[in-house]
């Protein structure tokens, strides 16, 4: 789990990776392909003059164009355009000057409304793919999809830069070395205003560590996120230094540069909570608008549910509700509020594994019922799931959960349990940034008598790979 100190990699480590990457490098070795598909990672696919499968980078399906090999790996190489001979129409001039060296965007290159349709595209090859989702349901998938495209430009709230004493800005597209920027064309414009600050500042910091000799090669991380006050809190997110035992002074040199404080608070507005605050290192929705539109989907959702719940003149008035992962609690007290307009009452239950998450959100959801646990959630449920099989123990069917699991997903086992701790009428909503975590998780709700009653596909990292997909379950409603 993700904390900035003791999360630092040895500096050693990081040198040697950087080393086995330029391993396989080949140059000069150059071929005219024509792609015949795009993969999931935004690379065009073709054959090579040998047979051979090439990944090509920042190229288009059936555009035609002079590749150089950067590297081959046993079954498949790695190539970047020289030249284009035949675009495609769907090819845009990449809004971004540091697009051919920056790592950060995979899409520049393609029209915005050719990023979306490649997404939903790509959302409905992974549930064949790897969810195995059967044909009715990939139907059903088809039908309910409602592709909801975001502001393609300045909209991530939070970034972390990579500085090693000179260069400031993301990795580069096909070597681990920073590519120095000056403007991010993805992050949020009050981000954008503290580039410079941040550059200068660090430079000052490294020089004072040189000075001192607490230190020579250096790296850090440094993360800014946005809050809804106008503030952008600075979060030190990683730190390498060849002098170990100095480690700590140093960050402390650094901290004195950027002006961080260590109880920073990030204000966010909330749909239902009229002050939400969160601290510094808990995870936060990286898209500038995407809070409240999640939150509006989820309680569209969950309305539905209590609607019918009252519509089948159902006798059951008390309700049990989970967030897992649910970070600082953005969604947590989500249930209680929607049971509260249909006169019924919902305890929440909030699983996190971050401490200084779930502070935030006890604070947040202070006199409400809503409890705030610090576990890993796969303990969480089987713990929950041995209580329902002892017989001594009493253990209430859970009608709503609420799952915003990290890219991995939550994994099959833990959604078994899930499927057998909710009651027979209950809702499952699930929120990934990972297509494909979500289409293998999915589908043992669909295999555990859920169906799927809506399906949103937010195209919220424009110019980006990504996407993030909100799917809601219910079962006997
Ligand atoms: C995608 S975020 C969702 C946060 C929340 N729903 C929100 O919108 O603010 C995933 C969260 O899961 C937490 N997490 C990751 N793995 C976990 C685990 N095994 N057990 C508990 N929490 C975990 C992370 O710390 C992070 O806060």
């Amino acid at each position: 789990m993700q904390h900035h100190r003791n999360r630092q990699k040895s500096f050693h480590t990081h040198r040697s990776h950087l080393k086995n990457n330029q391993h396989n490098l080949v140059k000069h070795e150059k071929e005219t392909l024509t792609s015949y598909a795009l993969s999931t990672d935004g690379k065009a696919i073709a054959r090579g003059e040998d047979g051979i499968i090439v990944f090509i980078k920042d190229m288009l399906e059936n555009e035609t164009a002079k590749v150089e090999i950067i590297n081959k790996k046993s079954n498949y190489k790695n190539a970047i355009i020289n030249k284009i001979e035949s675009p495609s129409p769907h090819r845009v001039t990449p809004p971004c000057k540091f697009t051919d060296r920056c790592g950060g965007c995979q899409l520049q290159h393609v029209s915005p409304e050719v990023q979306s349709e490649l997404k939903s595209r790509w959302f409905f090859e992974t549930l064949k793919r790897i969810g195995k989702w059967d044909s009715a349901n990939i139907n059903s998938a088809e039908k309910l999809l409602s592709l909801i495209f975001l502001k393609q430009e300045h909209y991530r709230r939070r970034v972390r830069f990579h500085f090693n004493g000179k260069e400031l800005g993301f990795r580069g597209s096909h070597s681990n070395r920073i590519v120095d920027i000056d403007h991010c064309l993805i992050a949020s414009l009050k981000i954008n205003e503290k580039i410079s600050f941040l550059k200068d500042n660090l430079i000052k910091a490294f020089k004072e560590i040189q000075e001192k000799k607490f230190g020579k090669l250096m790296e850090c991380e440094i993360e800014l996120t946005e809050c809804d006050d106008e503030k952008v809190v600075l979060n030190i997110a990683d730190f390498q230094v060849d002098q170990d035992p100095n480690k700590e002074i140093c960050l402390t040199i650094i901290e004195k540069y950027l002006t961080i404080q260590n109880e920073q608070i990030i204000h966010l507005k909330h749909s239902e909570l009229p002050r939400f605050r969160l601290k510094k290192q808990s995870f936060i929705q990286p898209h500038l608008d995407c809070i409240q539109l999640y939150y509006q989907h989820i309680k569209e959702n969950t309305d539905d549910f209590f609607k019918n719940i009252i519509k089948n003149k159902q006798d059951k008035n008390q309700f049990i509700a989970w967030d897992l992962y649910s970070g600082a609690g953005i969604f947590s007290p989500l249930p209680y509020f929607s049971g509260k307009r249909f006169n019924v009452d919902v305890q929440c239950f909030a699983v996190e594994g971050i401490k200084d998450a779930i502070d935030s959100l006890n604070i947040n959801c202070k006199n409400l019922p809503v409890a705030g646990i610090v576990n890993d959630v796969e303990v969480f449920v089987d713990q929950e799931f041995k209580k329902k099989l002892d017989p001594l123990t009493q253990f209430k069917d859970i009608d709503i959960i609420i799952l915003d699991p990290p890219r991995a997903g939550a994994g099959i086992e833990i959604m078994q349990k899930i499927v057998e701790l909710c009651s027979k009428k209950s809702l499952v909503m699930y929120l990934a940034c990972d297509p494909a975590s979500f289409a293998r998780d999915t589908r043992v709700l669909l295999e555990g008598g859920f169906r799927l009653k809506s399906l949103n596909l937010f195209d919220a990292f424009g110019h980006t790979i990504h996407y993030e997909v909100l799917g809601c379950f219910e079962r006997g409603n």
